[in-house]
């Protein structure tokens, strides 16, 4: 997998990052919506510098200028819930994209901390040789993506595969390398190295999908 580590070069998504994590800050949900979409368009942004461009022609008023475009089918597929923020981000950019949502929630399956990954929902175009853009804010153990990842594959074999997150943990980057294809990219804002015994992101920014659309009862 090619992890692309977007923090180690600094710029202004710091300070996107550092607001999503900031206790202080990250309460108004507005901001912290809007914090994950910002990042989901840097993102897009560094990814968009890899993909395939083929020159058009454009009219302009007083002529011809021939312009390098994408040339590439894209699908911008994310995990519900915290992942809406995120891939208006990414759709911002990539305006001409397909869409797909998939949902993927913690399962409680009974006494102490244990969960599996639920995944009820999907909506996708086929991802027969698309540019699939797999977006989810949170990579905490990586079973979301991976869960994921096998409920599409019944929607075709995409070209290319980049997945993108805003904090990732390390063991769950290391679990997911395991499951995707070599050739995946990963474009991610920022890593932590720990995880907690719920399976949270230390430091990390506490629940996603709470903070971006209030709390919910657990299932
Ligand atoms: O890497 P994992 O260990 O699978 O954890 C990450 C998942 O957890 C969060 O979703 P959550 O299950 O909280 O659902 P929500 O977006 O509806 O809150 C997050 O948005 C990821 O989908
Ligand atoms: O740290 C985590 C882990 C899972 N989901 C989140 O929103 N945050
Ligand atoms: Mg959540």
């Amino acid at each position: 997998m090619h992890i692309h580590h977007i923090e180690n070069r600094n710029s202004v998504l710091n300070h996107f990052i550092a607001q999503v994590r900031d206790r202080a800050v990250q309460t108004d949900r507005m901001r912290f919506r809007r914090n994950l979409e910002r990042i989901g368009e840097v993102l897009g942004y560094e990814l968009s510098k890899t993909l395939s461009y083929a020159p058009k022609s454009v009219t302009t008023p007083l002529g011809e200028k021939e312009v390098p475009l994408v040339e590439n089918e894209m699908v911008i597929c994310s995990i519900l819930r915290a992942g809406l923020p995120f891939h208006n981000g990414l759709l911002n950019y990539f305006d001409h994209a397909e869409n797909a949502f998939i949902s993927a929630y913690r399962h409680h399956t009974g006494q102490g901390d244990d969960f599996e990954i639920r995944v009820e929902y999907l909506s996708s175009p086929s991802l027969d040789g698309k540019t699939l853009l797999l977006a989810d804010p949170m990579l905490a153990t990586g079973q979301s993506f991976i869960s994921v990842y096998e409920s599409l594959k019944k929607l075709g074999t995409p070209a290319e595969i980049h997945l993108l997150a805003v904090i990732g943990a390390r063991p769950g980057i290391e679990l997911v390398e395991k499951h995707f294809p070599s050739d995946t990219h990963l474009w991610i804002a920022a890593i932590d190295d720990k995880l907690n015994d719920k399976g949270y992101i230390i430091p990390g920014l506490g629940d996603a999908g709470d903070l971006a659309y209030g709390s919910k009862l657990q299932h």
